[in-house]
C-alpha cells in the first residue's frame, strides 16, 4: 500500500492510498478519514463509515464535496471511501458515462469483457476491509452510505451481508435498477441477458427477502433530476412497506441529486450511524 496523499482536516488526517487489488486485477486508490485521536491515542480503534459514490466519481468528489470530516471528528467515526470502479488501460470501458469506468454498479460481473476486473462487490465488501483493518487504527464495526449508484451498492451490500454492517443510509439511490435505463444497461452487460441473476442486485427485491433488518435511512430531495426515471425510492417504499421492513425514508423539498444535498445532511447521516457504530 502506497500513500498518495495527507492532509490536516479537522485536526484529522484525509489521506489517499494506492494498493494493488487481488480482487479487481488492479491498483486502486482509496481515500481514509482518521480522526486526531489515531495519533494521540495508541490502541484506540475507530468504527469505520464505508461511503460508496456514484457515476463518475472517484475517491475525491465525497472527500472534497460533502464535508463530512468536521462531524467523523465529533464523533469518532473513520471514513472510507473506495473508488467507484476497476481502472487503467488494460480494464474494459465504454464511451458512456454510465458503464465501465467510473460506473462499477458495485456488483460482480459475469460477462465479457467486463468479468476479468469489475468485482466491486467482493472489493468492497471483502477485499477493501481487510486491507483497511490490517493497517489502521480501526475496529470491525462498519456502517454503510453512499449516494446515487453508491447508494445502489450501499443498500445491496448492507442488505446482503447484514452481519458485516450496523446499519446503512443512502441519498438519492438506484433503488429498482431492473427496472430504470441506468440499471438495465449496466446490468445487461455486466451481468447478461437472464434477469434472473439482477435480482441479488436490486434493493427494492431484496428489502422483501431480507432475513434481518439493519437500521436504514434514505434522503431523498424532491428536485431531483433523476427521481422518476431512474431512483425509483416509491419501488423501494412499497417493498419495506410489504414486508415490514423498518425503513426511514425522507423526502426533501427543493433539493436535487447533488453533492450540495449530501453536504446539506450527511451530519444527520453521521449521527444515525454513530447510534449503531458507537454501541458495544
Ligand atoms: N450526466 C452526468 C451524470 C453524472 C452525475 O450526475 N454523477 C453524480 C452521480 S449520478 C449517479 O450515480 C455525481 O455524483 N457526480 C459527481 C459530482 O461531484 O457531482 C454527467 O456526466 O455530468
Amino acid at each position: 500500500m502506497e500513500l498518495v496523499s495527507s492532509t490536516k482536516c479537522f485536526d484529522g488526517l484525509q489521506r489517499q492510498y494506492r494498493h494493488d487489488s487481488d480482487v479487481l486485477n488492479c491498483p486502486m486508490r482509496f481515500a481514509v478519514y482518521l480522526p486526531q485521536e489515531a495519533e494521540e491515542e495508541k490502541g484506540h480503534k475507530y468504527p469505520v463509515l464505508y461511503w460508496l459514490s456514484g457515476l463518475t466519481c472517484t475517491d475525491e468528489n465525497f472527500s472534497q464535496k460533502a464535508g463530512a470530516q468536521r462531524v467523523a471528528a465529533e464523533l469518532g467515526i473513520a471514513l472510507v471511501i473506495p473508488d467507484t470502479s476497476p481502472r487503467g488501460e488494460d480494464v474494459a470501458d465504454d464511451p458512456g458515462y454510465d458503464l465501465g469506468q467510473g460506473a462499477g454498479f458495485y456488483l460482480n460481473a459475469t460477462q465479457e469483457p467486463w468479468k476479468q476486473h469489475y468485482r466491486m462487490y467482493d472489493y468492497v465488501v471483502r477485499e477493501l476491509p481487510q486491507l483497511v483493518e490490517q493497517n489502521f487504527p480501526v475496529s470491525e464495526r462498519r456502517a454503510i452510505a453512499g449516494h446515487s449508484m453508491g447508494g445502489h451498492g450501499a443498500l445491496v451490500i448492507g442488505l446482503r451481508n447484514p452481519e458485516r454492517y450496523t446499519s446503512i443510509s443512502a441519498f438519492s439511490p438506484i433503488c429498482n435498477p431492473i427496472a430504470c435505463p441506468w440499471g438495465e444497461k449496466a446490468f445487461s452487460a455486466y451481468l447478461g441477458a437472464d434477469k434472473s441473476s439482477w435480482e441479488d442486485y436490486d434493493a427494492a427485491t431484496l428489502v422483501s427477502r431480507a432475513s434481518e433488518q439493519l437500521p436504514l435511512l434514505v434522503s431523498q430531495g424532491e428536485e431531483d433530476q433523476f427521481l422518476e426515471e431512474q431512483l425509483k425510492p416509491h419501488a423501494l417504499e412499497t417493498a419495506a412497506e410489504a414486508s415490514g421492513y423498518p425503513l426511514k425514508l425522507e423526502h426533501h423539498a427543493g433539493y436535487d441529486h447533488s453533492y450540495y444535498f449530501i453536504a446539506s445532511f450527511i451530519e444527520q447521516h453521521l449521527c444515525f450511524h454513530a447510534d449503531y457504530l458507537l454501541k458495544h
